[in-house]
């Protein structure tokens, strides 16, 4: 039996950068965390030991910030598909980088330099390139997006076996914490609109679907978004159903005509779906 060495990439992962930019009294914040992987000539580091092909993870990771510095943080679509040119192409052991990073956003509070992280929700980006002439492909999209509908949603009609004693219901609260990735057909989109309009399109979705599951409510959403824009063309989605259920308050003496959840954190029910143009082009290395 020979022994081989399949598939490997290395690089710095969680390079967390907080870049400010300072026009006059009024401060820009950008918050994000830059993972680095890159693939190539690397049989010798593993086989041997030989470390000539290697460019260290620290190098990798002090180049994040100097490409902060020097280009500042623009879209971080824009930034990975920098950082991803930089090392195929500087390195000539390198064939191949992936570069995935999460935004943490910040709003202005008042004034110039004070400022509230927003939301909950995490802005996230992968980049795959193969240097100059090469493939690139960019994958867009979020997670922890929390959402609830406190009304406009109902179950009922499922399977019912020996094990089921779930009640139907025709009307439930209906929460869930969005993660979503969509992938773009090329990289010539102004990933900041492009964005917006995807969020937009999934919140718009989930408010505005009268639910009769949460996979028909996802379904929805990521159709949504593909219906808004045409530089995207598969959207992939993770949806935890947080149940609440309704506490029993008779004992009490009371009713509880829907306005009294125990908000259950786990288990959960996971939806998981992919939602796609009929003419997508095949998936990309970012897509898998
Ligand atoms: O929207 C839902 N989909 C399910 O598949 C499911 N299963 C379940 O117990 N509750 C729900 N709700």
């Amino acid at each position: 039996m020979a022994v081989v060495l399949g598939p490997n990439r290395y690089g710095k992962a969680e390079t967390r950068v907080v870049r400010v930019t300072r026009d006059g009294g009024a401060h820009r914040v950008k918050d994000v965390n830059v993972s680095v992987a890159l693939s190539g000539d690397m049989e010798d580091v593993h086989l041997t030991g030989d470390n000539a092909a290697v460019l260290p993870t620290d190098s990798q990771k002090n180049t994040v910030f100097a490409f902060a510095k020097k280009h500042g943080i623009a879209a971080i679509e824009d930034f990975g598909l920098l950082l991803a040119r930089h090392f195929v192409d500087s390195q000539p052991t390198i064939s191949h980088a992936r570069v995935e990073i999460h935004e943490y956003g910040w709003e202005r509070i008042t004034g110039g330099h004070s400022f509230v992280r927003s939301g909950g929700e995490v802005r996230t980006a992968v980049v795959h390139g193969d240097g100059e002439g090469g493939g690139e492909s960019v994958v867009s999209g979020l997670r922890d997006l929390v959402v609830l509908n406190s009304t406009g949603s109902e179950f009922h009609g499922f399977v019912e076996d020996e094990y089921t004693t779930l009640a139907p219901t025709g009307d439930r609260i209906l929460a869930t914490a969005v993660t979503a990735q969509w992938r773009h057909r090329g990289t010539d989109t102004r990933w900041d609109d492009s964005y917006r309009a995807a969020r937009e399109a999934l919140l718009m979705a989930f408010a505005e679907t009268h639910s009769l599951s949460l996979q028909q409510t996802l379904f929805q959403m990521g159709r949504r978004v593909l219906e808004a824009r045409a530089e995207l063309c598969e959207v992939r989605l993770s949806m935890p159903n947080k149940h609440h259920f309704l506490v029993d308050l008779e004992p009490f003496g009371m009713d509880n005509d829907n306005e009294v959840y125990f908000a259950a954190d786990r288990p959960y029910g996971l939806i998981e779906g992919t939602v796609r143009a009929d003419d997508a082009p095949p998936a990309p290395a970012a897509w898998n």
